[in-house]
């Protein structure tokens, strides 16, 4: 079977994971702007996998306005995120980004990636360090903090890696299967 990997990443734990199941599947691998849209129609299968930045996918959209070329077709997409494997959490990215009617062409898997501040553009960084600041302002106005707010604090000023390669072995099956 002709499989496709794209992947879209800002820090490297997506191409990570796009690398680690490329390399299993024997499949092409291309960051999301080096393959143009009838390219990836070509394939018998194709798998998409975007980081999560405020829980959206990165370049979802994209896979999603060519599910009308890909009917019938072995689809996978697997989003990365700092927030531990958690069912909750899974499903929230799920709801949040696909639709039941897309949910029928696509198969989801959540995998977990880390942090790393020094490697994302000065934009980002100045976001997280917006929202570091008023989680803090909460804190010191004695508020109660989230389990999510308490998690972003820790991870701040950690290069953190939980890629986990074991992880992409149901994702594997699927496309194998
Ligand atoms: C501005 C910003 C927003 C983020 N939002 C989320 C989020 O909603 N959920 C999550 O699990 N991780 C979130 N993260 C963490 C990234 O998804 C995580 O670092 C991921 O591993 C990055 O993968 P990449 O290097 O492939 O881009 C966010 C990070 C930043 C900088």
């Amino acid at each position: 079977m002709k499989t496709v990997v794209i992947y879209q990443s800002k820090t490297g734990y997506t191409k990570k994971y796009a690398q680690w199941i490329a390399e299993a599947l024997q499949a092409d691998l291309f960051e999301n702007t080096k393959i143009k849209d009838d390219e990836i129609i070509s394939y018998d299968a194709v798998v998409y996998g975007g980081s999560l930045f405020a829980t959206g996918i990165l370049g979802l959209k994209r896979i999603k306005k060519l599910l009308p070329s890909l009917a019938g077709k072995k689809i996978a997409v697997f989003g990365v995120g700092l927030s531990p494997v958690r069912e909750d959490t899974i499903n929230s990215v799920k709801q949040h980004n696909l639709t039941e009617e897309e949910l029928k062409a696509i198969h989801f898997y959540y995998f977990r990636g880390g942090f790393n501040l020094k490697k994302l553009s000065f934009i980002d960084q100045t976001m997280m360090k917006m929202m570091k600041s008023s989680i803090e302002k909460k804190k010191k106005a004695g508020k109660l903090l989230t389990e999510d707010e308490n998690e972003m604090l820790e991870a701040f000023n950690v290069i953190s890696d939980f890629t986990d390669r074991s992880a992409i072995e149901p994702l594997l099956s699927f496309i194998q299967s």
